[in-house]
């Protein structure tokens, strides 16, 4: 693990993560915009939230070869004392955002380009025994166009996953399974279901169930087997007739 010692001043909040804010940062001495995601927590206390961000960071180093995986440079401390990760700083935030402000001016061949370098990073991710667990489209930044896959506090190697852990994520992306069952562990296919309500968001703009403002009555509704509706989606009609001229 790289441990790199930053003298960091000024750095620009860009972003409010769980355990602190994420920071945009000019690394002068390498000429390097990175963003730096601070773990503020009292680390003699949060022992399980340090695992995590431990957790999170093996992973990292392990998969942020990939060109859809947020690159990973190693772990500072500020002057207050508090961890932090350097990340690759995505330039376009995240792909919820990205979509909301792009979309009329992205080409059906631009959203398919998206969708496949998403697919292209989770393939890797499966390639190498992880699973992301947590994979929606805040989850994903964009960085020069480029879709990076980021966030892997709750993601583990399939072999570590000892418990259910149904209950995290935004709900519209988890498997339904997770909902109605509580022994169900997550497992890849439980990131293809993510994906495929990503790529619903690619194509339609919006981001699933939007007007479900509690949690419960969301997981409710959709473990009943409600999905979005695909006559509302310009995107499979016109998928349908990009297929029906292939064959
Ligand atoms: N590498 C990055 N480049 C640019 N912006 C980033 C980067 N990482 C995070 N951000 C910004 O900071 C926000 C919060 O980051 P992130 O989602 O990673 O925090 P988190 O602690 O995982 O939050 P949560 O657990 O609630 O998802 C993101 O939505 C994004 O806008």
């Amino acid at each position: 693990m790289m441990y790199l010692v930053v003298h960091v001043r000024n750095p620009t909040v860009i972003g409010i993560g769980g355990f602190g804010n994420v920071f945009k940062y000019e690394w002068r001495d390498s000429e390097l915009t990175v963003a730096l995601k601070c773990l503020k927590v009292n680390t003699s206390i949060d022992v399980n939230i340090i695992k995590g961000f431990i957790n999170e960071l093996k992973l990292l180093r392990r998969v942020s070869k990939h060109p859809n995986v947020i690159l990973f440079y190693g772990v500072t401390k500020d002057s207050n004392g508090y961890y932090n990760m350097v990340l690759q700083y995505a330039d376009n935030k995240t792909l919820r955002d990205y979509l909301m402000t792009n979309f009329t001016k992205l080409e059906w061949a631009d959203k398919l380009c998206i969708a496949k370098e998403i697919a292209h990073g989770l393939l890797f991710l499966h390639d190498n025994n992880i699973i992301h667990s947590d994979l929606h489209s805040k989850n994903i930044l964009i960085h020069q166009r480029q879709p990076k896959i980021t966030d892997f506090g709750l993601s583990r190697q399939k072999n570590e996953i000892t418990s259910n852990s149904n209950l995290h994520g935004i709900q519209a992306y988890v498997e339904p399974q997770c909902l109605v069952n509580d022994k169900y562990r997550r497992n890849m296919k439980s990131d293809v279901y993510s994906f495929g309500v990503i790529l619903w968001e690619i194509s339609s703009r919006r981001p699933s169930f939007p007007s479900f403002e509690s949690v419960l009555s969301l997981a409710v509704y959709i473990s009943k087997g409600n999905r979005e509706d695909p006559s509302n989606n310009m995107a499979l009609d016109n998928i349908d007739t990009a297929s029906s001229h292939n064959q």
